[in-house]
Parts: structure tokens; C-alpha cells; sequence
């Protein structure tokens, strides 16, 4: 009982330790919400916390701009959960991309999206609990707060998907319709081609299926993953157990830029 227990524990203490590359040579990528923000019953519910803001705001300094932010969430989002800080980031899985000098890139939405729009918010309006996410280029139907419904939604978006010629990706409790062509990893290895990343060692957390792009990504450019929760299976070569976890080892990785 007592190796098993042991045995736990150093594997815990393996998962919690992240090998991060030289700090002049990491080029961090960071996932929003159930990475730096604790998942909460409404995307609406989430906001900027002084902590959060301020560890971005040191780690993006002595990291000479080598952090970005790959969310699902809209640009406008991300700054306001960053509490104003305007870091790199691509918004809405990648459609938009906001590079290192405050350039914005916007995948032209697909035409289909008006018409999914109606279905989804008619549908929305005869179920309580679902909840539709109007996005730059991408439609969030969330059922968070109506998970008896979660299969019945699952199938309608894949048919609408299918119909309106839109990509369906699948996340926490949602379901969302995008404009085809953008994901987390191809935003990830856009970063990587320029500065400041480019000849940079690609390190991204994430926690939901969407970051197994850039895992991929990351790993591909010389890097590599590091998944926030046990879900399995994932490209991801290290492991954090939660938010907090993931907090504990930014500070730390912040504190070790710092003495450099
Ligand atoms: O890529 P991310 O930054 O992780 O964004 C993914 C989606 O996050 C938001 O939805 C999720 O978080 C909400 C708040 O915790 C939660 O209520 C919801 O159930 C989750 O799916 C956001 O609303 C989506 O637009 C993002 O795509």
C-alpha cells in the first residue's frame, strides 16, 4: 500500500515538474480557459484576475515577447481575461491571429455561419440551459448548463456542420462550428516563423482537445506539449494537474527568468 501510494506520488511530482527549455531559447504558448482560468458554469463568468495579469505581464517581459496566447475565445476576450494586457494571441482556435507587432490577420468568415446562426439561437431559445456563442467566424453551442442535451447537440452541429460546409470542433461541454482552415497549431507555427519566436523552443499548455493541435505543433517545431488534467489520449509529453498547478509552475518559471 505504502509503494503504492509512493509510487503515486512520484509520479504526481513527475507530472508537476515541467523541463523547460533554456529561458533564452522558450518561446511559451498558453491556453485560456482551464489553463490559466478555472472553467466556470458561463463563458461570461470569467474575468481578469490582478495575479493572472500580472504573472503574464512579468513572464511576457522577460521572455522578450515570446508568449502568446492560443484561445477558442475572440481577441476581445482574451484582453479582457488578461486584464488589458495586449500579449500575441490567436483568437477563436486561430481564424484570428494578433502577432508580435500588434498585426491583426482575420480568416474571412464562412457564409454558411448566418444561417447556423438562426437554427442554433431557435433552438437555444426552446431549451433552457444551451447556450449560443456568437464568435468572429465561429459559433460556440454550449451545454454546460443542459447536459441531458449534449448528445442531441453533438449530432445537430455535425449536421449542420456537414450541411453549411463548416468545421466542427468539439471541446468542454461545447460544440462549435468555424470557418474551415484555422486550428491552435497551425496558429502556433505561424508564431514560429517570425520574430520574436522564430529559432525559439515551443513549449504549450493546454487542457482541452483543441490544444492537441499545437502539442502536435509544438512537438513538430522542436518542443513540446504539456496537458493541464488527465484526459487521455493526448500529444502532450508533460502533464500539470489543474489551474492551479499550472500557476505554481508560470511564478516559478517567472521567478527562474528573473535570476538570470
Ligand atoms: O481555447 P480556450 O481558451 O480553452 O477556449 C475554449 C472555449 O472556452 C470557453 O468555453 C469554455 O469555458 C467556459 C468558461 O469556463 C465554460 O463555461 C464552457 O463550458 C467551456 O466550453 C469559450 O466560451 C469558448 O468560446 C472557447 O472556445
Amino acid at each position: 500500500m505504502n509503494q503504492i501510494r509512493q509510487n503515486a506520488t512520484s509520479r504526481a511530482a513527475e507530472r508537476d515538474a515541467v523541463p523547460w527549455p533554456r529561458p533564452e531559447r522558450l518561446a511559451l504558448f498558453l491556453d485560456l480557459d482551464g489553463t490559466l482560468a478555472p472553467i466556470a458554469p458561463h463563458p461570461a463568468a470569467v474575468g481578469p484576475t490582478p495575479d493572472r495579469t500580472a504573472l503574464l505581464r512579468r513572464l511576457h517581459g522577460h521572455l522578450q515577447g515570446r508568449m502568446a496566447i492560443l484561445s477558442g475565445r475572440a481577441l476581445s476576450e482574451i484582453d479582457r481575461i488578461c486584464g488589458g494586457v495586449r500579449l500575441p494571441a490567436a483568437g477563436v482556435h486561430g481564424l484570428q491571429r494578433r502577432d508580435a507587432c500588434e498585426h491583426v490577420i482575420e480568416t474571412f468568415p464562412a457564409p454558411g455561419l448566418k444561417p447556423v446562426t438562426a437554427v442554433l439561437e431557435a433552438y437555444a431559445a426552446l431549451h433552457p440551459g444551451v447556450l449560443v456563442e456568437v464568435k468572429p467566424g465561429a459559433l460556440a453551442l454550449h451545454v454546460r448548463q443542459a447536459q441531458a442535451r449534449a448528445e442531441e447537440a453533438a449530432a445537430m452541429a455535425a449536421e449542420l456542420a456537414k450541411a453549411y460546409g463548416l468545421e466542427l470542433q468539439a471541446g468542454d461541454q461545447v460544440f462549435e462550428l468555424k470557418t474551415p482552415g484555422a486550428n491552435k497549431g497551425a496558429a502556433l507555427a505561424a508564431f514560429m516563423a517570425e520574430a520574436p519566436f522564430e529559432g525559439g523552443v515551443p513549449v504549450m499548455i493546454g487542457d482541452d482537445l483543441t490544444d492537441e493541435h499545437a502539442f502536435e505543433a509544438a512537438q513538430r517545431l522542436g518542443g513540446f506539449g504539456v496537458l493541464v488534467g488527465d484526459r487521455q489520449p493526448s500529444a502532450a509529453r508533460h502533464g500539470l494537474a489543474d489551474v492551479d498547478a499550472v500557476m505554481t509552475a508560470l511564478a516559478g518559471l517567472a521567478d527562474r527568468l528573473e535570476r538570470v
